[in-house]
């Protein structure tokens, strides 16, 4: 499974909560392709990878899809992570409380700077030379990195060498997933500019419609 296929699994999840809550007990696959943008046929195809099935006439159940959904995420199971660097975006979050509902907890952060650095708090920040012991004392494979771009390349290399196995990278450094560690890498700067990028694209594609009749 590619990740853009994950993507749209957790993309396909989201539609299907909305639409449950709006009081809908059915789906098609035209009304998932149309909320994600992408064809009903690939739609089909990935629901058929995963073995959700459904029928012409009557779709797939929302219900349904759902729980087989949470069964690949493994809702069930709480996914606990390390945030290393508690900076503006580490404590956003830290602070997101909507990471429970979706099973995520945040078990701690890291960080260099003693003013931050608090274990005694509620929500404990240790100093980062103790993320290699409590790694693997709380057996921790996930951690989110958001510390500045210049110490990146280090605080990814002590992640691996800790045990970690799937780094969440804010940090505006486009890192490459290795063999022992696969990395997400999130850069909002460049999500806006492909959705400018794609405007101007829809933009000039329908000139190029309204144009043509005359040429
Ligand atoms: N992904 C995005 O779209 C996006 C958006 C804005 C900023 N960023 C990037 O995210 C990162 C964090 O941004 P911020 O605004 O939260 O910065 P920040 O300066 O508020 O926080 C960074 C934190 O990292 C800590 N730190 C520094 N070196 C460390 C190390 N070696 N180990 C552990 N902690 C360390 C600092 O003490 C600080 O608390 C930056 O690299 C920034 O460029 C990304």
């Amino acid at each position: 499974m590619n990740r853009e296929t994950v993507q749209r699994l957790s993309q396909y999840k989201n539609v299907l909560h909305k639409l449950k809550s709006l009081g809908f007990v059915r789906v098609f696959s035209d009304n998932l392709a149309d909320a994600l943008g992408v064809s009903a046929s690939l739609v089909r195809k990935d629901f058929s990878t995963f073995g959700f099935t459904g029928n012409k006439r009557g779709g797939y159940r929302i219900d349904e899809l759902l729980e087989k959904m949470d069964r690949l995420f493994g809702k069930n199971e709480i996914k606990r992570i390390v945030v290393v660097g508690c900076g503006k975006i580490g404590m956003a979050l830290i602070n997101h409380h909507g990471f429970a509902r979706e099973g995520i907890r945040v078990l701690a952060g890291f960080d260099t700077d003693p003013e931050v650095i608090n274990p005694e708090a509620s929500f404990p920040i240790y100093d980062v030379s103790e993320l290699p012991e409590f790694v693997k004392r709380e057996k921790i494979s996930v951690a989110a990195m958001a510390v500045p771009e210049g110490a990146a390349g280090r605080v990814l290399d002590t992640l691996v060498e800790c045990g970690i196995h799937g780094v969440l990278n804010f940090t505006p450094l486009q890192l490459k997933s290795r063999e022992d560690c696969v990395i997400h890498n999130i850069n909002i700067a460049m999500e806006i500019e492909k959705l400018f990028y794609l405007l101007r694209f829809n933009e000039n594609a329908g000139q190029d419609k309204v144009k043509a009749p005359a040429s």
